[in-house]
């Protein structure tokens, strides 16, 4: 394994769940994010879900102790310097994302690859903002990253196939399962998925049913774990939207435009789970 020292940037839900991963397979993980609060919330989380293990036995209480050891926090993207593999996982904006991108550029070693956890964008845009485009790779992890074994990672034009070997190597050694995909707008995972949530949205906003409703009908006919309202509350009704508006751009084609409800809850602030309210009502 070559990639040892590794930054995570965002301490969302996603960026927490894949700095716990790192840790627990024995990589050291610096947690970025621009606010403090949210490194707080992110190593609460972190640690919540290692307590969980710790009561079921799957890990020892030295196991915890010692992936928390692994585990430290900044605010500053400069503390990037000695890494040797980063993936970013700030919100879903093409704008956000290139500027991050551009700013490792100049911070990280040459021989550092740059790893994005994108749901949706461009992977060769992304790697445009940098001048080492042939060491940007998308390393797409599923929700929450903890339990779910899919790793999603997607070559842009110009990844190199040791850029891809490596990322490969360090999946299996998340104790994942990685799938190779190409860059076009929600490469698998979301091109699939997001219009049937999307469309799921339509059915509520028509009045075809409730979305509790819309969501037995999924799990019992369809045995999916979570209903598609349920899943959209748990991704995050703003990147669902951002997903959306990817594919709605990136094909032109009208059979993904958003669903006017989703877009109004977006702009209410309910953006399902983490803001405690979406589709369904949550305690915060
Ligand atoms: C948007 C994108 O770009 C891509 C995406 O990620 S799309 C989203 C992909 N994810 C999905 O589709 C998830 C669908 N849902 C599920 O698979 C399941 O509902 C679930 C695994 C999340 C929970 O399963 P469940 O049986 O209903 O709940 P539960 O029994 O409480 O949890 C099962 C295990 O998952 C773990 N778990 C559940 N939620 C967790 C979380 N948020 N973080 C960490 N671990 C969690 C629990 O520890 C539990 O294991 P133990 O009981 O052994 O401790
Ligand atoms: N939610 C999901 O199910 C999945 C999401 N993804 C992708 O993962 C990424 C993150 O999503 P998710 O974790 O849900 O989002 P969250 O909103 O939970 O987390 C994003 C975090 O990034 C922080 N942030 C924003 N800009 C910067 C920056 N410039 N530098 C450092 N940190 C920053 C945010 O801070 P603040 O809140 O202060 O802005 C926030 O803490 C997105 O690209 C998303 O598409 C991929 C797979 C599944």
């Amino acid at each position: 394994m070559q990639s040892k020292k590794i930054m995570v940037i965002g301490a969302g839900q996603m960026g927490s769940g894949i700095a716990q991963v790192f840790a627990q397979s024995h990589f050291q993980v610096k947690l970025n994010d621009i606010s403090e609060e949210a490194l707080t919330k992110g190593l609460n989380t972190i640690e919540k879900s290692l307590n969980r293990s710790v009561k079921k036995e799957r890990i020892s209480q030295q196991d915890k102790t010692d992936t928390l050891e692994r585990l430290s926090t900044t605010t500053k993207l400069s503390d990037a310097f000695d890494c040797d593999l980063v993936i970013e996982a700030v919100v879903e904006n093409m704008d956000v994302k290139t500027k991050v991108f551009g700013e490792l550029d100049k911070i990280t070693a040459d021989h550092a690859i740059l790893a994005s956890n994108t749901s949706s964008l461009p992977i060769t845009e992304i790697a445009a903002a940098t001048h080492r485009p042939e060491q940007v790779i998308g390393m797409h992890f599923m929700n929450p990253v903890p339990v779910m074994p899919l790793v999603e990672v997607i070559r842009g034009l110009a990844t190199s196939d040791e850029t891809y070997q490596a990322i490969d190597q360090t999946t299996k050694a998340l104790h994942k399962t990685p799938v190779e995909v190409n860059d076009y707008p929600g490469f698998v995972s979301n091109r699939v998925l997001m219009p049937m949530i999307n469309e799921a949205i339509y059915t509520v906003y028509e009045g075809v049913a409730t979305p509790e409703s819309v969501d037995e009908v999924m799990k019992l006919g369809m045995n999916h774990p979570m209903g598609p309202l349920t899943l959209a509350d748990f991704i995050g009704l703003d990147t669902c939207l951002y997903i959306m508006e990817v594919l709605y751009d990136g094909f032109g084609d009208s059979k993904y435009r958003p669903c006017p409800l989703l877009r109004k809850y977006v702009k209410a602030g309910w953006l399902g789970r983490k803001t405690g309210r979406g589709f369904y009502l949550y305690d915060r």
